[in-house]
């Protein structure tokens, strides 16, 4: 394989100037291969931002067109803080975490499973948002298939579901090595049933997911309106199920609002236990914030911690990016991060809440962008055309105005300061959960600011 990079490499030296190449893709080392995880090293973390943004297309087309093989890109530190493990690193053919190394061959044969080892319970940060879902997962892992089979653990994006599914893998593999772990995002499953199906090959297929010991499967959602792997996967989970094997399923919605899911599913789904995780508040921001810090080797001041935790950020996948910046920034400019460096740094993506907005001007540029008079967000009209955006543009003078809820509910036609807390709570929740939402209000905010 490392022969195979350095052809990689030559050949994409080939499409750039050398300037670049030098400076960003020949520094980059082979380190492994993992199941579909193709792990290069690169020298600090923000050559592995930059790298990740600018070059991982071109460095996944020139792995492909070698390899005939889609990898997903890994980027790992040259230098790490942890310790490099004794066992050797697995061949692309075994392709599974290095614990699962141990067991037998067959097993090897059957699992292709890379479990990120950075998602484990010590590295996540339990606070009143998550401690359901966390304590379900503690549960699950420490006593398989006994009480909650399946898991169902909700929640919106990028606040720690993966997180919390790999936690559960890593953990009864660390104390059952030999344990059949098969994760699976749904769309990956979707996938290779498809590929089955078209190479007569759907045995194969279903006897590898009927044999696992536990089933891990990411972003269920995904199997919305599509029918033909919803039967698959029904199968695949009664099967399981009646052999006593634990399930553990996530998703962004709760069963009931997947759509076209079909009923014999989501009955399924609710059999067991479901566990949601809300967006974290300001503390445990902070905590997360502070416990990757000190886990990436980065000093964080507690001013810093606390700005970036009072940010708009609820989904913590955000919050990490603005982690990652500042420490890039910092190590590259070999200064200490502190509060004015970090307001700098981030200052197109954290609000600063002094800066002069007026409500009246948040008013206008959230009616222009719906294409409703002012007078229709400060009416009481409940029709739904009306209530998002005016809910939003509430959301948006909490965000980016020092106004109390009192004095924005007098601007929005004199409305109690009960509906005003109603909107904010509404529009956070829906920030969380809804891509559209969250770009429309992006968008927004940034013509206001600009
Ligand atoms: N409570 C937490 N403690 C520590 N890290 C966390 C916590 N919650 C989320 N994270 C981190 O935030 C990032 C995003 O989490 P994760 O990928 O698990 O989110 P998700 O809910 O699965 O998102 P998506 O809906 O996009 O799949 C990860 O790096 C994860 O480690």
């Amino acid at each position: 394989m490392e022969k195979i990079w350095q052809e990689v490499q030559f050949n994409i030296s080939k499409v750039m100037t050398p300037q670049t190449f030098n400076a960003w893709i020949k520094p980059i080392r082979f380190q492994s291969v993992q199941g579909d995880y193709l792990i290069l090293e690169v020298p600090d973390s923000f050559s592995r931002e930059f790298i990740k943004e600018k070059y991982s297309g071109i460095i996944s087309e020139a792995m492909t067109a070698l390899t005939s093989t889609s990898y997903s890109l890994e980027f790992a530190l040259q230098e790490k803080r942890d310790p490099i493990p004794e066992t050797p690193v697995p061949a692309p053919e075994a392709g599974i975490d290095s614990n699962v190394n141990k067991a037998k061959s067959e097993k090897e044969a059957d699992f292709q499973t890379f479990l990120n080892p950075k998602y484990t319970f010590e590295k996540f940060v339990c606070g009143s948002s998550n401690q359901f879902a966390y304590a379900a997962s503690q549960a699950v892992a420490n006593n398989p298939a006994t009480n909650y089979n399946p898991l169902f653990i909700y929640g919106g994006v990028g606040l720690g579901k993966t997180h919390l599914l790999i936690a559960i893998g890593n953990q009864i593999l660390a104390s059952n090595s030999s344990a059949r772990i098969c994760y699976y995002t749904s769309e990956k499953f979707m996938n290779e049933m498809i590929n089955s199906l078209r190479h007569k090959k759907m045995d194969e297929f279903r006897n590898k997911f009927r044999k696992a010991d536990v089933l891990l499967i990411d972003d269920i959602q995904f199997m919305a309106n599509k029918p033909a792997t919803q039967e698959e996967f029904f199968h695949t989970f009664n099967s399981l199920y009646e052999s006593h094997k634990q399930i553990v399923l996530t998703s962004d919605k709760f069963p009931k609002e997947i759509p076209d899911l079909e009923e014999r599913l989501r009955s399924r789904f609710e059999w067991g236990l479901i566990a949601d995780i809300q967006p974290p508040d300001t503390e445990t921001k902070s905590a997360i914030l502070k416990k990757k810090a000190e886990f990436d080797g980065i000093m964080l001041p507690d001013d810093v911690a606390l700005f970036l935790s009072s940010s708009s950020a609820s989904n913590v996948r955000e919050l990490e990016g603005m982690l990652v910046r500042l420490g890039a920034y910092s190590s590259l400019t070999n200064s200490k991060i502190t509060l004015t460096m970090a307001r700098e740094v981030l200052k197109d993506i954290i609000v600063d809440k002094s800066k002069d907005i007026s409500i009246e001007s948040i008013q206008k540029t959230v009616a222009d962008h719906f294409q409703l008079k002012v007078s229709d967000l400060k009416s009481d009209k409940r029709i739904k055309t009306l209530v998002v955006p005016r809910q939003i543009a509430i959301y948006i003078c909490r965000e980016l105005t020092k106004a109390s809820y009192p004095e924005i509910g007098e601007k929005f036609g004199g409305k109690d300061h009960s509906t005003v807390i109603h909107s904010v709570k509404k529009i956070e929740k829906l920030f969380a959960q809804d891509n559209e939402i969250r770009n429309t209000i992006d968008f927004i905010k940034r013509s206001l600011l600009s």
